[in-house]
């Protein structure tokens, strides 16, 4: 029989090695503990380690050296393995580093070599809800300086993307989200941040903890889990993948990274991933009533379609969709100048002078990340592009420009949405500009795949 997981994740002081002693506390279970933390002392190890040893005295294996998903990929299958030939244990926690991505962890015990003898149980997200509210809820005109002059920074060597990015994906990625240190904010706030979490990934079920006291059946046992589903439930896909359902399109489409087959849904993720349709794969969109706010605006000839949550504390989500291009630097100047109360935009950027790339934008808190995850199907030669469309026949196709477009998700708190559409209608191309030479503007925009250019809202970076 395969052993039961569940994988930890949450920010750096999140709580999630006191949630896992007091785990470790409460349970009969045997339960071997991975802990992987950035950086070469170990010290939630050594904290477990010390507890469990005067307790149960579970296994605790550390891994050190850097991060689970990335660079240790092959180390955690083979830790784990390793670990399950040795010792016996009935159940395996694995913490995972407070910068790490969930998905690739994830993969690993599904489809990697540790899929054998283990079974991913859940993955859970455990959120600072201070620092939550503080970063996503809070955010007022009177807490920033004023807007800096646009300085993008990049491309980012390290190909790394700003720290918000990979706390809301921790957030959009998982099966149980545990609200965590509610002590230290007011029932309102709460409230709030439980909204917003339910926005933000309307799949996971939301509780709230002090001291990450919770049941061990809340943790454990959960059969939660569900790649597909986990890979599709972030809200900022999902009211893309609405958004295109009503017009009969295909919103995640496949983009080709030159050469090799790339399987590219607009997420600007950096790790290859499985082929597969993502817009007919299961998942509801029942994401509360859309109504359409008219038709296109200024010079664009998008849609306009609103889809909307349940309205509380004022969230909004809301799509934009044109099939016109940016002018890279007034994109620029825009994502320098956000609106206040902005908590995630996401989706798929068409740049004048990048005609070949598409470009996923992508902001979470402070800063926008613009990211080449794909080439535009357009862009290859007449006879590679019939063969792509035949695979994706709702690919929706412009006569003129083919599969170039922008197609973002936008979830936001007390903002003007039309405001905002309206803002983002003057960054396109005006039509005398589009008759231009595009190549002569200056653009900041990435240029090669996985190359990532950060802007940083309101001259701050988190
Ligand atoms: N006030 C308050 N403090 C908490 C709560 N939960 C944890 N803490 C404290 O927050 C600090 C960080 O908690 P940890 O459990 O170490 O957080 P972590 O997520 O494991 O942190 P890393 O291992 O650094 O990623 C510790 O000092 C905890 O005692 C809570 O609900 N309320």
């Amino acid at each position: 029989m395969s052993v039961p997981v569940t994988v930890l994740c949450g920010e750096l002081g999140a709580g999630k090695t006191t949630l896992l002693s007091g785990l470790l506390e409460s349970t009969d279970r045997e339960i071997a503990v991975l802990v992987n933390d950035v950086g070469a002392v170990n010290v939630d190890a050594d904290l477990v380690e010390a507890r469990t040893d005067l307790t149960t005295g579970e296994e605790v294996l550390a891994l050190e050296n850097g991060c689970i998903c990335c660079s240790l990929g092959g180390e955690l299958s083979r830790s784990v393995i390793q670990l399950w030939k040795e010792h016996d244990f009935d159940y395996l926690v694995v913490e995972a580093s407070g910068v790490g991505e969930p998905e690739p962890i994830a993969r690993q015990f599904v489809r990697g070599p540790a899929g054998g003898p283990y079974d991913l149980d859940a993955v859970v997200t455990v959120v600072d809800a201070r620092r939550f509210y503080d970063r996503f809820a809070a955010g007022s005109s009177d807490e920033r300086d004023d807007p800096p002059i646009p300085e993008p920074q990049g491309p980012d060597e390290t190909g790394s993307r700003p720290l918000g990015d990979l706390l809301l994906e921790q957030v959009e990625f998982c099966d149980l989200l545990v609200v965590n240190k509610c002590d230290l904010v007011s029932d309102d706030e709460r409230e709030q941040v439980v909204a917003l979490l339910e926005t933000l990934q309307p799949r996971a079920e939301v509780v709230t903890t002090e001291y990450g006291a919770l049941e061990p059946e809340a943790l454990l046992d959960s059969e939660r889990f569900d790649l597909e589903a986990a890979a599709e439930s972030a809200g900022w896909k999902r009211a893309i993948e609405s958004d295109a359902d009503e017009s009969g399109e295909d919103g995640a489409h496949e983009h080709e990274a030159d050469g090799s087959a790339h399987s590219h849904d607009g997420d600007g993720h950096g790790h290859s991933r499985e082929n597969h349709d993502p817009v007919h794969d299961e998942h509801d969109h029942s994401h509360g009533d859309e109504h359409d706010h008219g038709g296109p605006h200024g010079h664009s000839d998008g849609d306009h379609d609103h889809t909307h949550p349940p309205e509380r504390y004022g969230i909004e989500v809301d799509t934009y969709h044109r099939r016109r291009p940016f002018h890279p630097q007034r994109l620029a100047a825009f994502l320098a100048d956000l609106p206040d109360g902005l908590v995630r935009a996401k989706g798929l950027c068409w740049i004048a002078g990048r005609e070949k790339q598409a470009i996923t934008a992508s902001y979470a808190g402070s800063e926008t990340s613009l990211e080449v995850t794909g080439r535009w199907i357009a862009s290859f030669s007449e006879e590679r592009q019939a063969q792509y469309r035949r695979g994706q026949p709702d690919l929706s196709w412009d006569e003129e420009w083919g599969d170039r477009e922008t197609r973002l998700a936008v979830i936001g708190r007390n903002i003007a949405m039309e405001d905002l559409q309206a803002r983002l209608d003057g960054c396109l191309l005006t039509d005398e500009e589009m008759e231009a030479d595009w190549t002569a503007f200056e653009n900041p925009a990435p240029t090669g795949m996985g190359e990532t250019v950060t802007v940083s809202h309101g001259g701050t970076n988190s």
